[in-house]
């Protein structure tokens, strides 16, 4: 079984993935970010690094896909191949980042992965306002994260919403994490585990 955590940066995914992993015996795959070698550099120079970023995300989630599938496990993963394409690739060309060339040969690299892709059984997508994913990008402190402006935030956000609203691939499951401390409160997290226990039973 396939279960994946989606939303944008600072909504939460890594550690309500390690809380649900731990709590139901899941095993969980992470996102590269430690030993990623264009992170900080993208950050530092968008235009310079997009597309190497994104074939080193592209390579790295399609890697874990082909692990899920291969495995009889029971796996959560932190953040989906889609969000890399329909999200991160796709805002970066559309703000003139990424140019037509560039995201035209990521575009058919992804539609040629995506032939053997099969989709999530679960998605749980973290919905986030911006005050609430500043402050937590805020909270962590990554240095290479301290300039993200709020209008690549936003730009994310509404990407996010574009894809959610025509996602038909698996089961959805939306969390409005705005008012959820599921990290320090005990009862949000019993809370967004009913959630997912339902959306497991009845989709
Ligand atoms: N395809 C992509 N294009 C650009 N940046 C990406 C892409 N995928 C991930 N990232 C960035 O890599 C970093 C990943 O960090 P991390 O795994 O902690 O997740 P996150 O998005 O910050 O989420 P969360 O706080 O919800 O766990 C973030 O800065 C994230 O935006």
């Amino acid at each position: 079984m396939h279960i994946a955590v989606t939303g944008n940066i600072g909504a939460g995914k890594t550690t309500l993935a390690s809380k649900l992993a731990e709590h139901f015996g899941w095993e969980v795959l992470f996102e590269a970010v430690e030993g990623n070698p264009y992170l900080a550099d993208f950050y530092g120079d968008m235009p310079r690094w997009a597309f190497h970023l994104q074939i080193y995300f592209l390579k790295s989630r399609y890697e874990q896909v082909a692990q899920i599938q291969k495995s009889n496990k029971r796996i959560i993963q932190d953040r989906t191949i889609y969000e890399d394409a329909y999200i991160f690739a796709l805002n970066l060309y559309q703000s003139g980042i990424m140019s037509q060339n560039d995201y035209d040969t990521y575009k058919s690299i992804f539609d040629l992965m995506m032939t053997t892709v099969k989709a999530p059984d679960l998605t749980i997508y973290l919905k986030a306002d911006l005050p609430k994913l500043v402050n937590q990008i805020q909270k962590r402190g990554r240095d290479f994260e301290a300039n993200i402006s709020e209008k690549y935030l936003s730009d994310l956000n509404q990407h996010y919403e574009d894809f959610v609203n025509n996602y038909k691939e698996g089961k959805l499951l939306t969390i409005n994490v705005n008012e959820l401390d599921y990290a320090n409160n005990p009862d949000d997290l019993a809370f967004v585990i009913d959630q997912v226990d339902k959306a497991l039973l009845y989709g």
